[in-house]
């Protein structure tokens, strides 16, 4: 969003005062000569106290700047309003200055937003002695506790089971299936709004009519009956499906289900089917709701599934043909039109069996069971437990974490970190404000719960750690950091750095997995040959080379991180031939060096070949860089890369990952979603059980 059409979402008399001082400054700008800038980095020429901004698109400002480079090369100035920043694009160059220049590099910038969220405490937004003795602290404690080691690999499998139970839980509910409309399920579960543009019909009950009909149409051509019993079935209603007689067919479908004999006390007999036959061959829900009466009966497992399946096919082979004889010739083939159509633009239609078998799933957006899931990770490090995913206060903590972190990088704030004096008008800041006080609220009140409970020797998490650091300063040296606030900003920083990013990687990677279906077919084949029916464990990444690489190749594309996170530089520097002065902020951008097209083959597509070399083994690549480098690299590093690949590895393992029903795989957008870090654009996937 440019400062223009920023300022048009401002209230008037706001925007007219803007409006005003954007006049006189472009008047200043045009009488005013060329300053000598010197040896400092070249750039667009900045108007006085607006800066650049009118160039800036402030929503996706690393596009801008990324295609500045093109004109100003690897180091250029560029000023956000009043503020002069110089911007590192490129691998050689921001390698260069974060690795090779990393003390020079390696403040943090911390613009008025950071400052508002952590005052200066803490580790993401803090410079000097506090942010060396904090980032020193979590560091050897997460390394004591385990994180990158066996204690968080377990921690993470047992999490990987909770997320699983979660992610089966998304499946269409037949018990609910009391209205027997077939249409009615369709749209309650599959959101099909391509077969309604197919349709082009204002009028709802013809609109349904004819789903019923597409549906329908496409459960006789899909049809697959695959038990002995109803082979022979099959063959009558192939070769006659219009004239056989429905009685004939249900009759064999009665006496089919009733020679099914299942062990136990439970039989076919049990099921006052006798008594209903004659109603049920009269109407088709009523057999529906027979079928939906079936599942209160507790039957083992794989007894059921068989169950279901020859009773499914059953019921469903008859409900066609009573359709199909009583529907005229010329609406079958308006159907028929229909259906092709609808294949040629690339539209799935679910069948009511996928419906009722469960194999269509119901479609679930991925974004909460994967915050928590993650979530719970950085909790058991921190906090020594984990939380249900159904507890409002946890439910609560992330998703506001989630929202500052989106709104962070909207527009507005932007706007606000040139010129704070604008807050008061701007309710983005007062939503991450009041955010913020509420969670450190929250956490204060963990704190406390803990500290009751406290045993030095035996430290539960960071917060025991460093109650325990407290308490022995405390007896010893004044001035201490180990205080209230920093405390209870590390806790915030784990939660924001570590939750959001991570799943919103994982997000990234199982939405790429949906829409090519193709790579997650070899994932799921070396998953299936390498680990097989057991648990995947950390020591199976080396055996799973194509996996490793569809993860890194996901981080790569994904970019989640475009800005990094803003340095400054601790003194004056000559860098590149160029001098920067002490302080200045410093933007060494990743997403110019995870899509520099000098260091990878096909830097805008999804290729996994990026990270395997001829003979399919993985190779590292310098340029994989989006955890930053340099003295303040991600703290978290080795604790996402160990998330990544045991929950990539174990949903793949276990759910196959498809568009929702009537969404084609070309139709799922890969656009990213305005905010700090690039997640999905809101979106829903179906998970189907790949052993079910
Ligand atoms: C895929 C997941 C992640 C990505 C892509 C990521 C990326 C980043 C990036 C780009 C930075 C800024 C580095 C710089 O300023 O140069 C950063 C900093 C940080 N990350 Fe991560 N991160 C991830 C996961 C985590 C996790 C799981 C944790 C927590 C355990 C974490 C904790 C931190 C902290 C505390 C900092 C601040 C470091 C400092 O200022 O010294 N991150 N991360």
């Amino acid at each position: 969003m440019t400062l223009v059409e920023e300022l048009l979402l401002q209230p008037v008399s706001t925007g007219i005062l803007l409006g005003a001082v954007l006049m006189v400054l472009l008047v200043v700008y045009l009488f005013s000569s060329d300053s000598d800038t010197g040896k400092e980095p070249p750039g667009p020429k900045p108007l006085p106290v607006l800066g650049n901004l009118l160039q800036l698109d402030l929503s996706r400002p690393y596009v801008t700047l990324c295609s500045m480079s093109k004109q100003y090369g690897s180091i250029f100035t560029v000023y956000f309003g009043p503020k002069k920043v110089v911007v590192l694009t490129g691998y050689q160059t921001v390698k260069q200055a974060l690795v090779n220049h990393a003390e020079e590099f390696g403040d943090r910038d911390i613009n008025p937003i950071f400052y508002d969220i952590s005052q200066g405490f803490g580790i993401l937004f803090s410079n000097g002695e506090n942010w060396k003795e904090m980032r020193r602290f979590a560091l050897s404690t997460l390394r004591d506790l385990g994180m990158g080691k066996r204690g968080s690999e377990e921690r993470i499998i047992e999490e990987t089971w909770y997320l699983r139970e979660v992610v089966e839980n998304f499946k269409v509910n037949t018990n609910n299936c009391t209205s027997m409309d077939p249409s009615a399920n369709i749209l309650k579960f599959a959101d099909d709004t391509k077969v309604i543009g197919l349709i082009h019909e204002g009028d709802e009950s013809a609109y349904r009519w004819r789903v019923d009909q597409v549906v329908l149409w496409t459960i006789y051509n899909n049809l697959e009956l695959n038990s002995a019993k109803t082979v022979e079935m099959r063959m009558d209603f192939r070769r006659s499906p219009l004239t056989l007689p429905t009685v004939t067919i249900f009759n064999r479908t009665v006496s089919a289900v009733q020679s099914f004999k299942f062990p136990g006390t439970t039989t076919t007999k049990d099921l006052t089917w006798d008594s209903n036959i004659s109603s049920m061959t009269k109407r088709t829900q009523q057999r529906m709701y027979f079928l939906c009466q079936l599942r209160k009966f507790t039957l083992p497992q794989e007894l059921m599934v068989q169950f279901y399946t020859t009773i499914i096919e059953l019921v469903i082979t008859t409900f066609i043909t009573f359709w199909v004889s009583s529907v005229p010739k010329h609406d079958i083939h308006r159907l028929q039109r229909i259906i092709r159509s609808a294949e040629t633009n690339g539209v799935k239609l679910p069948t009511l069996l996928d419906l009722l078998t469960s194999r269509i799933r119901k479609p679930f957006d991925t974004t909460q069971p994967l915050n928590y899931a993650i979530s719970n990770i950085i909790s058991a490090i921190v906090y020594g437990s984990r939380f249900e995913y159904s507890d409002p206060q946890f439910q609560k903590m992330v998703n506001r974490s989630n929202e500052n972190i989106r709104i962070t990088g909207s527009a507005s704030i932007q706007l606000y970190n040139m010129f704070p004096w604008f807050r008061l008008w701007l309710k983005d800041w007062k939503t991450i404000m009041t955010n913020r006080e509420k969670t450190l609220k929250d956490i204060m009140q963990i704190v406390h719960s803990l500290q009751e409970t406290l045993n030095p020797q035996e430290c539960r998490g960071i917060i025991d750690c460093f109650l325990a650091c407290k308490q022995k300063m405390e007896a010893g040296e004044k001035n201490s950091l180990f205080h209230e606030q920093n405390l209870l900003h590390i806790i915030s920083n784990l939660f924001a750095a570590g939750t959001e990013t991570t799943s919103t990687t994982l997000r990234w990677g199982i939405l790429l997995m949906a829409k090519y279906p193709h790579i997650q077919d070899q994932v799921q084949q070396e998953i299936d040959r390498v680990v097989g029916g057991r648990q995947p464990v950390l020591d199976d990444r080396k055996n799973l080379p194509y996996t490793d690489a569809v993860i890194h190749e996901t981080q790569r594309l994904a970019d989640i991180v475009p800005m990094n996170l803003p340095h400054t530089t601790t003194c004056d520097v000559n860098f590149q031939g160029f001098f920067i002065k002490k302080g200045t902020c410093v933007f060494p951008l990743l997403t110019s060096v995870l899509k520099d097209e000098n260091e990878w083959e096909s830097p805008y597509t999804f290729n996994p070949g990026h990270f395997l070399d001829e003979q399919g083994h993985f190779i590292k690549r310098d340029a994989f860089m989006p955890f930053s480098g340099g003295r303040r690299v991600c703290l978290g590093e080795s604790l996402a890369r160990m998330e990544l690949f045991l929950f990539f590895t174990t949903l793949l393992q276990h759910f196959r990952f498809t568009p929702p029903p009537g969404l084609s795989e070309e139709q799922l957008d890969l656009t990213p979603a305005v905010g700090f870090t690039l997640s999905p654009s809101p979106h829903k996937l179906s998970a189907v059980n790949r052993f079910a």
